[in-house]
């Protein structure tokens, strides 16, 4: 069906607008970050994640991307300070990468384009529900990390991807339990914040972006797992999910914040 959105030539982020009339807004996501036009802002707090290990349920390939989905029925995993006014709650964790190393990431920092970007999303409770939040500016903030392939990978990173084999085709969950996503953050707090909204239909620009200076490092054998998911169900050809991740996009004369010098 039409309506169906992707990452292909025809149904892809130049096409989007045509039924998600959102993603030509102002405030679009990813966006390419320069470090000259970046403002040093002092003001801004250290954030902080308070995750319950508890809190995470499944792990799923929806065609488009593989997800962590976690409770969010209270205040059980939160996001606190930096940017933000008041807790978020974590409700899912998500990928985007390449279909080779050198591109993958969404946002692109002085040029450089990371292997893959992992993002946790969260949500403003005093908004009601998820639905609620979407149509708030501060309804919803995702922190982004950066994924670069090197010799010394994130032990944490082999948890999601040793599930992957559970979650070949699209339409695949499998339980995923016991698992803090706070293991994945990089040793610096150093970020960047700006407002945009989520890279994938319907573009809603709710989003306060929190992104991780630092990078994590993936092996080349974990990006390969990653591109071995399929976009189509278990009974159609096999077809590599891979490079599914939205330009950059205008910046509008929005200021990007580094919580760093
Ligand atoms: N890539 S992203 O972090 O901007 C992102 C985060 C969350 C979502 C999301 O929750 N999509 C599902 C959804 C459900 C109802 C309404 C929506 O606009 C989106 C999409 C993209
Ligand atoms: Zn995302």
């Amino acid at each position: 069906a039409q309506s169906v959105w992707g990452y292909d030539s025809d149904n892809g982020p130049e096409r989007w607008h045509e039924n998600y009339p959102m993603a030509k807004g102002d405030k679009q996501s990813p966006i390419e970050i320069n470090s000259k036009d970046v403002r040093h802002d002092s003001s801004l707090a250290p954030w902080h994640a308070s995750y319950d290990p508890g809190a995470a349920k499944t792990i799923l390939n929806n065609g488009r991307t593989c997800r962590v989905v976690f409770d969010d029925s209270f205040d059980r995993s939160v996001l606190r300070g930096g940017p933000l006014t008041g807790a978020y709650r974590l409700r899912q964790l998500h990928l985007h990468w390449g279909s080779s190393d050198d591109h993958g990431s969404e946002h692109v920092i002085d040029g450089v384009k990371y292997a893959a970007e992992l993002h946790m999303v969260h949500w403003n409770p005093k908004h009601g529900n998820f639905a609620g939040a979407l149509k708030q500016p501060d309804g919803v903030a995702v922190v982004g990390i950066f994924l670069k392939v090197g010799k010394t990978p994130k032990p944490e990173m082999k948890r999601i991807l040793e599930e992957i084999d559970n979650i070949k085709t699209k339409g695949k969950e499998a339980p995923f339990q016991h698992f803090d996503p706070s293991i994945l953050f990089p040793k610096s707090r150093d970020y960047w914040t700006y407002h945009g909204s989520f890279t994938t239909p319907p573009c809603e620009e709710c989003i306060t972006w929190i992104l991780l200076r630092e990078p994590i490092e993936v092996s080349p054998d974990q990006m390969a797992k990653l591109r071995s998911l399929s976009k189509n169900g278990e009974n159609e050809a096999m077809n590599p999910l891979v490079d599914n991740w939205r330009p950059p996009q205008p910046v509008k004369g929005r200021v990007v914040r580094a919580s760093f010098k």
